[in-house]
C-alpha cells in the first residue's frame, strides 16, 4: 500500500533537481492575495458590476431556452400541435440572438477590464522595480525579473478578475437550475444535489498536488528565462570559450522541469477528471432510476423529465467548474506568490518625505562634494568596501581617484549619486547631506560615465539626450562636434552600443553627460580598454567635459590623471600601515598632476546656460 502511496506521489509531485537558478517564493494564503491586488482593480468596479449582470443574464437565458424544450416536448411533440411551435420558435430565436449580444459584452468588459488591469499592475511591478536599489537588481537575475513582469502577473489578473467572473458565472448557473429542478419535482432535485460534496471533497484532495506543480512551472519559467538572458547577452564569450553545449545543456535542465511540472498537472488533471466524471454519472443514474417512479406517479411530464436530466447536466457542469476554480485559483496564486515577493523587496536608498529640493529655493547649486568618515558594507559582504573614508571636492575642481583594486573607488561613486547610503559618515553635496535632498534633483545635480558604457538601442543623437530630452538639435550637435561624434549622430547603436566602437560608445557618454550639464560629474574609468587611438579621441572629449564643473575620476591612466587638479588615493580597508583615508595630494600617488596645468583649455560649455548650476571655471579652481 506504502509502495503504491509513493509511486503515485511521484507521478503527481515534480522532482526538484536541486540545482535552484531561481529559489520559490514564500507560499502566501489565497486571502492575502486578494487584499494585495485587489485595490488595482478597484477602479473599474463599475465596469466589473456591469460585467457581473452579463455573467448572471447568460445563465438565466440558458435557463428559459430549457424551459422552452419541455414545452416544445410536452405542448407540440406529445399532442403533435404543429400550431404551437411558432410562438415557442420565435422566443428561441429571440433569445439566442440576445444571449449572442449578451456574450459580446460581457467578452469585450472582461477582456477591457483585464487588459487595463494588466497594464497597471505591470506599470505599478516595474516602477516598483525600477526603484529598487542597484544592490538588490544585482542579486536578481534578470530574466527571472522579465518572467515575473510578464507571465506572472498575467496569473494575478486570472486569479483576481477572470477567477471572481469564472465563480460568479458558476454560482449564476448553480442557483438557476437548481431552482428551476426545485420547480420540476423537488424532490427528485433534493436527491440529485446529494452528490454535490462528493466534488468538493474530491477537488479539496488535488488543490495541494495543483498548486506545488504550479510553484514548480511559474519558478522554473523564471530560471529558463533567466538562463537564457543570461546565455545571450554573454553571446560573445560563449561562442569563444565554445561553451555553448554547456549553455544548451542548463537551458534544456531548467527546460526539463518546466515540462516535468507540466506532466504532473496533466497526470493530475488525468485523475482529476475521470472521478469527477464518475460522481456525475452516479448523480444522472440516481435520477433516471427514481424518474421512472416521477413518471408513473405523475410527478413529471415526459418532457419535465427530459430537461431535468438537461438542467441536471448543466447544473453539475459549473459544481465541477467552481471546484476546478480553486485549483486553478492555487495555479494562479502561485504566480502571484512571485510578484508579492518582488513587492515587498524594498529599497534601501529611499527619499524622505520631507526631503529638500537642490538647490534650495533661490540658491545655485556650487557642486562641493564630501565623503566624511564613511563606512560602507554591500549587504550580505564579509568586510567593509569602505572604512572611514573621507574626500573633499571643492566646487569645479578635478579630482582623480586612484587605489590597487578593490580599493573602493567605484563604491565611493555609487555613494557620490546615493545608489546606497553609508553604514556610517555622510556624503554631503554644498554641506547638505544626500539623505535629506530630493534623489531627483540630486541626480540631476551629479552625471555619471560608469565603467561599463550603458546605452539605449536608437540612434546617437537619441542616446545623447537621453540625461535632458529637451536639449535643442542645435546644442546635441554642438557637443558631438566638441567630442568628436558629429557625423555619427544618425547612426544606430545597436543593443547596448555594440554597433559601435569602445571609443565611440565612450565618446557618446561624454556627450551625454555635457548635455545634462550636471555639476559634478563622477567617471569611472573613462579610457580603459581602448586602443592609443580611441584613448586619444576620449581624452579630447573629456577636455570638452571638464571644464566648469566638479569632477571625480577613477583612473590609473597618466593621461586622465594629469588632467586632474588633485590626485587622491584610496586604499583598500584592513591596510593597517595605510590608512583607508583618501589622502589629498599624497605624496604616494602616482603622476600626481600640478593643479591647473593640466586644465583642459578647450572651450567649456558656457556654465550660465544651467539655470540651476553656476560654478566657477577651470581657470579658477577653488582651493
Ligand atoms: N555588488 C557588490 N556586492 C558585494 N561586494 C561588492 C560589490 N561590489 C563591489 N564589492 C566589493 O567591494 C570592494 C570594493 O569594490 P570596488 O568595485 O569599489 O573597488 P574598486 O576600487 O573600484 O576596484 P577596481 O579598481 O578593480 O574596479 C571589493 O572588495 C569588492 O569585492
Amino acid at each position: 500500500m506504502n509502495r503504491l502511496r509513493e509511486r503515485l506521489r511521484r507521478l503527481l509531485v515534480p522532482v526538484a533537481d536541486g540545482q535552484d537558478v531561481v529559489p520559490a517564493a514564500p507560499p502566501v494564503p489565497v486571502r492575502e492575495i486578494f487584499r494585495r491586488f485587489w485595490p488595482d482593480a478597484r477602479p473599474y468596479r463599475p465596469a466589473i458590476a456591469a460585467g457581473a449582470v452579463f455573467l448572471v443574464l447568460v445563465p438565466a437565458i440558458e435557463a428559459v431556452e430549457i424551459w422552452l424544450f419541455k414545452l416544445v416536448v410536452d405542448d407540440v411533440l406529445v399532442p403533435r400541435d404543429v400550431g404551437a411551435l411558432l410562438p415557442l420558435a420565435a422566443a428561441y430565436v429571440g433569445l439566442t440572438l440576445l444571449s449572442g449580444l449578451i456574450r459580446f459584452g460581457d467578452d469585450y468588459l472582461a477582456t477591457w477590464v483585464g487588459e487595463r488591469f494588466l497594464l497597471n499592475l505591470r506599470a505599478r511591478l516595474f516602477a516598483h522595480v525600477q526603484g529598487l536599489s542597484l544592490d538588490v537588481l544585482d542579486r536578481r537575475r534578470l530574466g527571472d525579473l522579465l518572467s515575473r513582469l510578464t507571465s506572472d502577473v498575467q496569473a494575478i489578473e486570472r486569479f483576481v478578475l477572470t477567477g471572481v467572473g469564472d465563480g460568479i458565472s458558476a454560482l449564476a448557473r448553480i442557483v438557476f437550475f437548481s431552482g428551476a429542478l426545485l420547480l420540476l419535482s423537488w424532490r427528485l432535485a433534493l436527491v440529485s444535489i446529494v452528490v454535490v460534496p462528493l466534488f468538493w471533497l474530491t477537488a479539496r484532495r488535488f488543490s495541494r498536488l495543483i498548486k506545488h506543480a504550479s510553484r514548480e512551472k511559474r519558478r522554473r519559467s523564471g530560471s529558463l528565462t533567466a538562463v537564457a538572458e543570461e546565455s545571450l547577452a554573454n553571446a560573445a564569450l560563449v561562442q569563444s570559450m565554445g561553451r555553448e553545449r554547456h549553455e544548451l545543456a542548463r537551458f534544456r535542465r531548467e527546460n526539463a522541469a518546466i515540462m516535468e511540472a507540466e506532466l504532473a498537472s496533466t497526470r493530475i488533471r488525468a485523475l482529476f477528471s475521470p472521478l469527477v466524471d464518475l460522481i456525475e454519472l452516479l448523480g444522472a443514474m440516481i435520477v433516471v432510476g427514481l424518474g421512472v417512479w416521477a413518471l408513473s406517479s405523475g410527478e413529471l411530464t415526459i418532457g419535465g423529465l427530459l430537461v431535468f436530466l438537461a438542467y441536471l447536466s448543466q447544473m453539475y457542469g459549473p459544481v465541477r467548474e467552481l471546484s476546478g476554480l480553486v485549483n486553478s485559483l492555487y495555479a494562479a496564486s502561485a504566480g502571484a506568490e512571485r510578484v508579492i515577493e518582488l513587492l515587498d523587496e524594498r529599497p534601501a536608498v529611499v527619499e524622505r518625505p520631507d526631503a529638500r529640493p537642490l538647490p534650495a529655493a533661490g540658491a545655485t547649486v556650487r557642486g562641493r562634494v564630501e565623503l566624511r568618515d564613511v563606512v560602507y558594507r554591500y549587504p550580505g559582504a564579509s568586510r567593509a568596501a569602505l572604512d572611514g573614508c573621507s574626500l573633499a571636492v571643492e566646487p569645479g575642481e578635478c579630482v582623480a581617484l586612484v587605489g590597487p583594486s578593490g580599493a573602493g573607488k567605484t563604491t565611493a561613486t555609487r555613494l557620490l549619486l546615493r545608489f546606497a547610503d553609508p553604514d556610517a559618515g555622510s556624503v554631503l553635496i554644498d554641506g547638505e547631506d544626500l539623505r535629506e535632498l530630493r534623489l531627483r534633483d540630486l541626480r540631476a545635480q551629479v552625471g555619471l560615465l560608469a565603467q561599463e558604457t550603458l546605452l539605449f538601442e536608437g540612434t546617437v543623437r537619441d542616446n545623447v539626450a537621453y540625461g535632458r530630452p529637451e536639449a535643442s538639435a542645435a546644442e546635441v550637435e554642438r557637443v558631438a562636434a566638441a567630442v568628436g561624434i558629429a557625423d555619427l549622430l544618425d547612426a544606430r547603436v545597436g543593443q547596448r552600443g555594440r554597433a559601435l566602437s569602445g571609443g565611440q560608445r565612450q565618446r557618446v557618454a561624454i556627450a551625454r553627460a555635457i548635455v545634462r550639464d550636471s555639476a559634478v560629474v563622477v567617471l569611472d574609468e573613462p579610457t580603459t580598454g581602448l586602443d592609443a587611438e580611441a584613448r586619444e579621441a576620449v581624452l579630447g572629449a573629456l577636455d570638452a567635459l571638464l571644464p566648469g564643473r566638479t569632477t571625480i575620476v577613477v583612473s590609473h591612466d597618466p593621461a586622465v590623471v594629469a588632467r586632474a587638479d588633485r590626485v587622491v588615493e584610496l586604499r583598500a580597508p584592513g591596510d593597517d600601515d595605510r590608512d583607508a583615508r583618501g589622502a589629498d595630494d599624497d605624496g604616494a600617488a602616482p603622476a600626481a598632476a600640478a593643479p591647473d596645468a593640466a586644465r583642459p583649455a578647450a572651450g567649456p560649455p558656457d556654465p550660465g546656460a544651467s539655470p540651476t548650476a553656476a560654478r566657477p571655471t577651470a581657470a579658477e579652481p577653488v582651493a
